[in-house]
């Protein structure tokens, strides 16, 4: 058995219109981890989600889930992993318990161990197991779909975009159960536009976008790289190691006569860079200031969140 949950390994997708909507995506989901894939709309979750779920085909590239191959062994792969939809989509007409019972004849779950009260409760929908799923508030609804994903035990549980259009407490209520079914072992799956969210709950986030993964790191790692910032710093003389202060956050030797200084945005400014390095008896002749490529994707991401 792999030690992740997820393994994604050049997986591309090139849908029947000529679009590309994942290319050559790598990265593994740890088991027991709660994973952040974030990326503006569009950017390709879904496809990547669906790809996971059967539902779409991908192009090329491998995926396994809890070590099932989604080609080589399609039903192990699917059994493991439980998928909560973006859109709301049940039958109007069923009721909470029908719709899990329903769910768990789907995925062949025997009577015996069928947990649906169980399940009801833990989303707190017990007092309305019995009520028509239309009459369900948005909220509810969207608990019933984490239910309906959970019935066959699954040990991924895959959210897309959970929290689009649910106020702050149903969404606190919701991350309330995810964060209890990963104390209990289950992988989680988050995929989201707003990385508050994602910074919040996840141990670590990959970024896509145009279908590239352009980011994968812890994520404390991760929200450390989007406050940094750097300056390039022509010296007026050679120097054979690069000054340091306990200010910068890093500081390199790109030639004998130049540096490159890493700060943190929230605790200095380039100016304040600048003055450090001449009060160490240094002149500067020439000075270029770097952006952190990922800084540039959050600032896009957040604003847009
Ligand atoms: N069935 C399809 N046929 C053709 N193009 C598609 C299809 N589904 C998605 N696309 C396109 O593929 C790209 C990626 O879409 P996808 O839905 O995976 O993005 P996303 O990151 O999930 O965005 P969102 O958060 O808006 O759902 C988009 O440009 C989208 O228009």
């Amino acid at each position: 058995m792999s030690e992740q949950a997820i393994s994604i390994k050049n997986l591309s997708k090139k849908y029947a219109g000529g679009k590309q909507a994942l290319s050559d995506v790598s990265f593994d989901v740890a088991q027991g981890s709660i994973f952040g894939l974030l990326g503006p709309n569009g950017a390709g979750k879904s496809t990547l989600i669906n790809i996971l779920a059967g539902l779409v085909m991908k192009s090329s590239g491998s995926a396994s889930i809890w070590g099932f191959d989604i080609d080589a062994n399609p039903r192990n792969a699917k059994a493991s992993i439980g998928i909560v939809p973006q859109e709301i989509m049940f039958d109007p007409f069923f009721t909470p318990k029908e719709a899990l019972e329903l769910q768990a004849g789907l995925y062949g779950v025997p009577k015996s161990k069928r947990r649906t009260m169980e399940l009801l409760k833990a989303v707190r929908l017990e007092d309305k197991a019995d009520a028509y799923a239309r009459t369900l508030s948005g909220g509810m609804k969207r608990r019933l779909l984490v239910a309906k994903a959970m019935v066959h035990a699954p040990p991924v549980i895959v959210l897309d975009e959970p929290t689009a259009g649910v106020d702050i407490e149903l969404r606190q209520q919701l991350w309330d159960y995810v964060l209890e079914l990963n104390k209990q072992g289950v992988t989680v799956v988050l995929t989201t536009h707003y990385l508050e969210e994602a910074e919040q709950l996840c141990d670590r986030i990959a970024i896509i976008n145009h279908g590239q993964l352009i980011a994968n790191k812890p994520t404390r790692e991760l929200v450390g790289m989007a406050r940094e910032k750097a300056v390039v710093l022509t010296l007026d003389r050679d120097v054979t190691v690069a000054p340091t202060h306990d200010a910068f956050e890093k500081s390199e030797l790109v030639n004998e006569r130049t540096i490159e200084i890493t700060y943190n945005k929230d605790r200095m400014n380039a100016g304040e860079v600048l003055t450090t390095i001449q009060g160490l008896g240094l002149g500067i002749v020439d000075v270029t200031t770097k952006e952190a490529d990922l800084e540039d994707v959050f600032l896009r991401l957040t604003s847009s969140a």
